[in-house]
């Protein structure tokens, strides 16, 4: 199994500089976030507050800003010496157009001489090994994320980090994927970093909600999420714990 790993957030400033017309923003000053492994942490936070910022700069896509992210094996694992997988689930699907779908999910295994088969297998795990040669345009938005799904797993990563990847999904849509990720998580276990601004996702599927608020962004609440399975299917305990962590 992997060596999952915790993350240890902890930014000293990360502004925007001006850029034509628009005022120079500051999004984050001493902001500190500890993830522990195999944690399903949901961020929580309205629009432009600087969500897909943090996970850009916990990917390491972003390195402009003072402070460190660092990495930590879960207790008795080794860390790669390559450093964590790192998967990343853009909120839109991020498929390339001109490859059929099996090679959307084989390219992240690079030079791996079973990367077609492994790619078949993620794609049967997500339902749509009939769809292998098929090119994206031609799948349905939720089919779409799925494939990205099937993407982000086949690394078997460490770490996942997830910015809004069910938008703009009916609610049963939706629904469906948010079971899907959780077995995929059951088979292999990450540690999970997922953005999103709605609340009830958040509660269906964390099991840490940190709601972040303000300018620069802070957090304003930081809830573990207790409930079993059963009750994460019952609106009233998703209801009464969703009203704890909007306040
Ligand atoms: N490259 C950039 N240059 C300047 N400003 C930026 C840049 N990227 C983001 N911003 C600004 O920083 C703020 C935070 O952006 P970010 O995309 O992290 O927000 P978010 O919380 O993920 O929002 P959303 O839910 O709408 O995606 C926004 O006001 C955005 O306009």
């Amino acid at each position: 199994m992997a060596p999952v790993t915790g993350i240890t957030i902890d930014i000293g400033e990360k502004r925007f500089p001006a850029v034509a017309g628009a005022p120079a923003r500051l999004i984050y000053r001493d902001f500190r976030l500890e993830v522990a492994p195999f944690a399903f942490v949901v961020l929580l936070a309205p629009s432009g507050l600087g969500k897909t910022t943090l996970l850009n700069m916990v990917a390491g896509l972003d390195r402009d800003f003072s402070g460190t992210i660092r990495f930590e094996p879960a207790a008795g694992a080794a860390a790669r010496p390559e450093g964590p997988r790192l998967a990343y689930a853009f909120q839109s699907p991020r498929l390339l157009p001109w490859r059929s779908v099996l090679d959307n999910v084989a390219l992240p295994l690079g030079r791996d001489p079973a990367a077609a088969e492994k790619a078949l297998a993620m794609l049967r795990q997500v339902g749509l090994e009939e769809q292998a040669d098929a090119y994206p345009e031609r799948l349905s938005l939720g089919q779409q994320r799925r494939v990205a799904l099937a993407r982000a797993f086949a690394i078997d990563p460490d770490v996942l980090l997830m910015d809004e990847p069910f938008v703009s999904l009916d609610e049963a849509g939706a629904a469906r994927l948010r079971d899907l990720l959780r077995r995929l998580l059951v088979a292999r276990p990450a540690t999970v970093m997922f953005v999103t601004h709605d609340s009830r996702e958040a509660v269906e599927l964390g099991s840490r909600i940190v709601r972040l608020d303000g300018a620069p962004a802070q957090i304003v609440a930081d809830v573990a999420v207790g409930l079993s399975p059963q009750q994460r299917r019952a609106p009233d305990a998703v209801e009464a714990l969703r009203r704890q962590v909007i306040g």
